[in-house]
């Protein structure tokens, strides 16, 4: 949170709120919310599909009219490709350079013709509440409701654990 927030004073200040101009220039924060994207995206599998016709994919063979739904949560957990997904770790999204690392193994809203509608509204509003928030309060979780994990309820969404975060005003 200190990183996201130095950050935050340094490009944005504090008369203003953040924008999406800033973006480009919010790396850290920026990777921040592509590693929630990837580590605890709000929708695990896709809506369901239906195969139109016979379909062979990797050797395996999908009769027209079977369900198909993709496991988004495979794909960000694979540590075949990752090596410690398990590992919160916003840096694998930042090049030595310091500039943001764009993965296309980062698919929190489903990949094709029919992936998210709001996929656009739904990047700025979370970056916008997000940075907005991480620039006017440090947060820290109440001690009386301990987190032992941040596994979350898995179900159609996953949700988080129950918890609960005390927001202390910064500017
Ligand atoms: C962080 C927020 C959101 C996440 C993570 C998310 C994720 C997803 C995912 C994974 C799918 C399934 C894609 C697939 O089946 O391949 C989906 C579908 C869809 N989402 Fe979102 N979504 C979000 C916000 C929104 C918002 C704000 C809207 C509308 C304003 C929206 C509208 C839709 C619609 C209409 C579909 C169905 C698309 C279709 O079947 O063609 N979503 N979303």
């Amino acid at each position: 949170m200190g990183k996201i927030q130095q950050e935050l004073d340094n490009v944005v200040g504090n008369v203003r709120l953040p924008s999406m101009n800033d973006r480009t220039k919010l790396v850290y924060t920026d990777a921040t919310q592509t590693e929630v994207f990837r580590y605890r995206g709000s929708a695990p599998l896709t809506v369901p599909h239906k195969a139109l016709r016979d379909t062979k994919l990797q050797g395996f063979r999908i009769p027209a009219g079977t369900v198909v739904m993709n496991n988004l949560y495979s794909v960000h957990m694979d540590p075949g490709y990752w090596g410690d997904p398990e590992t919160f770790r916003p840096e694998r999204f930042i090049n030595p350079d310091g500039s943001f690392r764009k993965d296309e193994r980062v698919i929190p809203f489903g990949k094709g013709r029919r992936s998210c509608l709001g996929e656009s509204l739904a990047r700025m509003t979370t970056f916008l509440l997000f940075s907005s928030l991480m620039q006017h309060f440090t947060f820290s979780l109440d001690p009386a409701i301990p987190v032992t994990n941040t596994d979350g309820k898995m179900g159609f969404t996953l949700a988080p654990p129950d918890f609960r975060v005390f927001a202390k005003a910064r500017l």
